[in-house]
């Protein structure tokens, strides 16, 4: 029997670059990584979306666009983390580091994913060409992938 755990994920693309932001503690500490986290009470999805990319890298944006959607199992936890990714293409603001994100901005024939999460490899370039996906991650510990499943799709 799986709960499941709402979490957000911002990812801000630009034609040339993309802004990720180094994990400074906690969950996933030392990876580069989008913005995002958990949702407060009352919030939707996209709220907690805008104002955890504005808690951690002191960006506001108008329109996020739902790109995608990943249930994450952990080996051992009967905790489902349910990732919903957004995209925003504009955004105001200067990119401030926070006591979470330190942020920084990569070309898109950089992105530093030996030093991400190994699932990002997978889905991220579906991102950056705009395409709406779903997936499943079953991670043995931090860095295992023992199982995945991806698909895209026209609608999130
Ligand atoms: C679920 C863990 C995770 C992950 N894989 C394991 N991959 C990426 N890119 N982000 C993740 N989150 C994004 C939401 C906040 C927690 C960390």
């Amino acid at each position: 029997m799986f709960t499941s755990k709402l979490l957000t994920l911002v990812l801000v693309v630009q034609p040339e670059r993309i802004l990720l932001g180094m994990k400074k503690r906690g969950f996933g500490a030392g990876l580069w990584n989008g913005f995002g986290g958990k949702l407060q009470e009352g919030e939707t999805i996209e709220e907690a979306a805008k104002r955890e990319l504005w808690e951690e890298s002191g960006l506001t944006v108008g329109a996020l666009q739902k790109i995608g959607n990943i249930k994450f199992e952990f080996v051992g936890s009967t905790e489902l983390l349910d990732v919903h990714i957004f995209r925003a293409d504009e955004f105001k603001g200067e990119p401030t580091e926070s006591e979470e994100m330190r942020p920084e901005w990569f070309s898109l024939d950089k992105i530093p994913y030996d030093s991400m999460w190994p699932d990002d490899y997978i889905w991220l370039p579906l991102l950056l060409q705009k395409k709406k996906f779903l997936a499943y991650f079953k991670f043995e510990g931090h860095d295992k992938i023992v199982d995945y499943t991806l698909e895209e799709v026209e609608d999130i």
